[in-house]
């Protein structure tokens, strides 16, 4: 599970859906190294603590990273042997529409995720395996599969 310095969404639950930390406590993080990556996205920070990551691997765990393009490049430094999957919205309309949509961020907010998203779009082609986000369903069957669990 990652921490992040952004605020929980309603709903969303400290230790569940993320590790919900203030700045200072991300600072220590950093400088103790307990990220395997971190990066600044929309304004918050993002990280994925190392411990448990390489405790599932090496107990044989098929272990996924949900993570942007800085995070995932940081991935690829220090793992090689990962598989790297760009999970593309079926067109840019209806990435907007699910982004505004879900109407939880205000609208600078939104602004710096879309440029992130053009920028991470241009990317994809540095990643190993492509995934449209069509069903919810779908996506996640092809995901289980990429990861060899059924
Ligand atoms: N580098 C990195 N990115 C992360 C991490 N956790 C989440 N992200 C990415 O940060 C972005 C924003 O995540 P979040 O605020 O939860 O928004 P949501 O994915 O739209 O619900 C997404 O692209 C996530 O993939 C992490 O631990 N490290
Ligand atoms: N396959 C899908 N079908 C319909 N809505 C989706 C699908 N995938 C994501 N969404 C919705 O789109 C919004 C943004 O999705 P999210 O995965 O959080 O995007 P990002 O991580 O790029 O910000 C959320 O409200 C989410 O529920």
């Amino acid at each position: 599970m990652s921490a992040t310095t952004r605020k929980p969404r309603p709903g969303e639950i400290h230790g569940v859906h993320y590790y919900f930390v203030d700045d200072a406590e991300f600072d220590r993080m950093i400088e103790a190294g307990e990220f395997l990556e971190w990066a600044e996205f929309a304004g918050s920070r993002y990280g994925t603590p190392r411990q448990p990551v390489l405790e599932k691997l090496a107990a044989g765990v098929p272990t996924l990273l949900e993570i942007d393009l800085q995070g995932a490049r940081q991935v690829r430094e220090a793992m090689p042997e990962a598989l790297l999957v760009f999970l593309a919205p079926p067109s840019w309309d209806e990435l907007v529409r699910r982004l505004v949509g879900r109407g939880t961020e205000p609208p600078d907010v939104i602004q710096r995720r879309l440029e992130a998203a053009e920028a991470e779009l241009a990317a994809e082609k540095e990643f190993d395996v492509t995934l449209v986000n069509t069903s919810v369903e779908d996506v996640v069957r092809k995901l289980l599969a990429l990861m060899h669990v059924s």
